[in-house]
């Protein structure tokens, strides 16, 4: 019987080609079938998709195998039962004894096996002999621009102008919180400082003298013998032979500017870790390394050539027996026990911000900006200077006094307006070879003021923060397009990056992105609007001025493109409700960003022949500082993690968790948490909606992520072991299979 369709079935049939105006019923593009003949594809059919996941099936199948012949065995001896899981683990590497973690920083590196309740934490520094010492090398820190002028002179009008309004403004506050105010306490302060003379304590009668590290038994001849950690910094500046001591890491990067070659630089990063590993660890003979896994600990916008670097020691030089790698937010996250946090880490000369969600970082939340505790102890002593601190000598390139100011700074400094009178404190000067010398001085609002920088970074000396970057190693290209930057970039970053360079809102290839996130086709090159113009009608139209003038940061070219300046007001009226979009000045740009930072254009769509290369744009991109006030750059964060979403909104705003030495300044917490709050107003009612916390159960916050990191080498389900095999066929393109994000 020949079957014949209903009249529904070929209304239907017939509503789906046209409708009564003939127009289409859905927006959505067709898509055309694939053709067949035609069709290709690698999946699954290049070594490195599957490699990984095979040898992942050998090795279970070799366990299987073994588990099965130990309970032959123990049956066969009448003891069932007894050989528990853990048991048969050990046996995988899984050993947490086995296992190294190892977080690398700008200043420290915590060290340690998995199964260590504490990392062991080391200055990341290394002294070599040198014909002359980092000292001698170059101009003393903080910086000053004149030399024998009067102390509130030598840092510059600018310098000058910013602390006077900075501490005006601190005045107007604490008065507005009803907090005591005495018109002289400034003078009372220099006035005093300005008659200190230090009093000489025979070295013998100091009983805190420091114990300088003996360079006898280093051969003067052998230069390829070097100090590492504490034992660096304690070598006399004056010894003889001289060392220079080196930081193979800085701003969160590999320290090309302090260093004459890449190798030079990597022998220092390599020779550090073996140093670790055998004064630290304790595992001295290096047939020993290949027992050993190794997780280490990497920042979440890192730099694929670093990662590289890293695994390449790992595994030729170190040889150990398998590697894996963690974003520093996640392992946070592992570290505090929470599934979804907004990580803010605060580390010497880094900030890095990224909310975790269900155990992933969210990519685009990511940013990373270039200050930290360093810049606080660096701005607190500027401060002091100015305000005729009696040690007036003070060098923060010179050891010892590096020392010093750390220890003053993490003393004295607080954010907590009710601590702020004028104080009298003393310090002890301890120089190798010369007496001990007590200096007694006074601080006022300094010692606020500093650490408030991390909320007006303007203040920090960003002068040389981007000095020497990509000197020797150049940045990771994607191996099938040697044109195409692939090292990650985030949402949030390029943000930030754009608020301080707005020609960065045009996407290589010319493509504008508004703010939505869209991308708008460029239009010929003659007619193509002023970046800028972007800005003017998207976010100033709306009452929103923003940009900032960050100190440092390049301005963007042209004298007739002037920086809008004026204080960053992300949201309307502060009060954008977590979704970014043409009504405030959040901007969220383009989806897969991960690649390289800015979306291909749609296909079809104009061109702009005369626009910049992906690699041009890498370029602009990388020349520019990422530096923002704390608070708008969580909110930034924030805002490209929840998408518009309220849920999250109040997931990540009540789940802030501030971590790394730096968050250790005593009344950070709250002083952020109150600056959001300011932020977002539509949050601030609920308690719970806008909290900020540090790590849990009263765990160290510059640890909480060695401790995640830790827990994670300990897990034995996930599969991110690189081992020497895969390494060996792959190369560094197995960590495509083997991280836990988009590599
Ligand atoms: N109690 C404290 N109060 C204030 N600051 C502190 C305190 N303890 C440590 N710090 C500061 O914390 C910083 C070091 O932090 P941390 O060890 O987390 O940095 P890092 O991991 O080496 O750096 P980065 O994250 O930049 O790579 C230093 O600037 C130090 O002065």
């Amino acid at each position: 019987m020949v079957g014949k369709k209903s009249g529904k079935a070929l209304l239907r049939e017939e509503g789906l080609q046209r409708t009564d105006n003939g127009m289409k019923q859905s927006s959505w593009p067709e898509i055309q079938m694939i053709n067949q003949k035609n069709y290709y594809t690698d999946y699954m059919k290049r070594d490195d998709q599957h490699l990984a996941l095979r040898l992942q099936n050998e090795a279970n199948r070799d366990r299987m195998i073994r588990n099965a012949k130990d309970k032959d065995r123990a049956l066969a001896m009448g003891a069932e039962g007894e050989l528990d899981e853990d048991e048969s683990m050990n046996n995988d590497g899984l050993d947490a004894t086995k296992i190294i973690v190892i977080h690398p920083g700008s200043q420290n590196m915590r060290i340690g096996f998995a199964s260590d309740a504490l990392p062991k934490t080391i200055p990341m520094a290394i002294a070599e002999k040198w014909p002359i010492n980092e000292s001698q090398d170059v101009e003393p820190r903080p910086k000053r621009q004149k030399l024998d002028v009067t102390p509130e002179q030598q840092f510059g009008e600018e310098f000058a102008k910013k602390f006077t309004k900075m501490s005006n403004d601190l005045k107007v506050d604490m008065r507005a919180n009803k907090r005591k105010v005495l018109p002289n306490s400034k003078e009372l302060v220099v006035n005093y400082n300005r008659r200190i003379e230090p009093e000489k304590i025979p070295e013998h009668n100091d009983p805190m003298r420091i114990e300088w590290t003996d360079i006898s038994k280093d051969d003067p001849e052998d230069v390829s013998s070097y100090f590492t950690g504490m034992e660096a910094l304690r070598i006399p500046d004056d010894s003889k032979p001289k060392y220079k001591v080196h930081w193979p890491i800085q701003h969160g990067c590999l320290h090309e500017n302090d260093y004459m070659s890449a190798s030079h630089l990597i022998n220092d990063l390599e020779s550090f870790i073996e140093s670790a590993l055998r004064k630290e660890l304790g595992l001295n003979r290096s047939g020993e390394w290949p027992q050993y896994s190794c997780v280490v600990v990497i920042p979440d916008l890192y730099d694929k050539k670093y990662v590289e670097q890293i695994l390449e020691l790992c595994m030729k030089e170190f040889e150990f027996k398998q590697v894996a790698f963690i974003q520093e937010s996640l392992a946070a996250t592992y570290g505090a026990g929470y599934s979804t946090a907004c990580i803010v880490d605060i580390g010497a000369q880094k900030t890095s911000i990224c909310c975790v969600e269900d155990g992933m970082c969210i990519e685009d939340s990511r940013i990373n900006l270039k200050y930290g505790g360093f810049d606080v102890t660096e701005t607190f002593l500027k401060m002091m200077l100015f305000d005729h601190f009696p040690y007036q000598d003070i060098n923060l390139k010179r050891r010892y006094d590096f020392l010093l100011a750390e220890e003053l700074k993490t003393n004295f400094c607080t954010m907590d307006q009710a601590l702020i009178s004028t104080q009298l404190y003393d310090f002890h000067l301890r120089a190798p070879n010369q007496p001990t010398r007590k200096y007694q001085f006074k601080t006022y609002d300094e010692v606020i003021l500093a650490p408030m920088g991390f909320f007006d970074p303007s203040i920090f000396d960003n002068s040389e923060k981007l000095a020497g970057r990509r000197k020797y190693i150049e940045r990771s290209y994607n191996a099938y397009d040697p044109e195409m930057p692939d090292d990650p970039t985030s949402a949030a970053q390029l943000a930030i990056l754009t608020s301080i360079k707005p020609s960065l809102a045009t996407t290589a290839n010319g493509f504008t992105l508004n703010g939505n996130g869209n991308m708008d086709v460029a239009t010929p090159s003659k007619e193509k609007p002023n970046p800028l113009n972007f800005f003017r009608n998207d976010s100033e139209a709306n009452g929103n001025s923003r940009v900032t003038s960050a100190a440092g940061s390049p301005a963007p070219e042209g004298a007739n493109t002037p920086v809008p300046s004026g204080p960053y007001v992300f949201g309307a009226n502060g009060t954008n409700g977590g979704s970014p979009g043409p009504g405030g000045t959040t901007f969220q740009f383009g989806n897969g960003s991960h690649n390289s930072g800015t979306p291909n254009p749609p296909p079809g769509m104009f061109v702009d022949p005369l626009a910049r290369t992906q690699k041009d744009f890498a370029n602009e991109r990388d020349a520019v500082l990422p530096i923002a006030p704390l608070d708008i750059a969580i909110n930034t964060s924030i805002m490209h993690a929840v998408k518009g979403e309220e849920k999250k909104t109040k997931d990540f705003y009540g789940g802030i968790m501030v971590i790394g030495g730096g968050a250790k300044t005593p009344g950070l917490g709250p002083f952020l948490e109150d600056r959001l709050k300011k932020l977002r107003p539509d949050l601030a009612a609920k308690q719970e909606n806008l909290q900020v916390g540090t790590s849990p159960r009263e765990m160290d916050g510059q640890v909480v992520v060695w401790k995640g990191a830790s827990v994670f080498a300990r897990m034995k389900t996930h599969e991110s072991w690189v081992g020497p095999l895969e390494y060996e066929r792959l190369g560094s393109r197995v960590l495509t299979t083997k991280v836990l994000w988009n590599y």
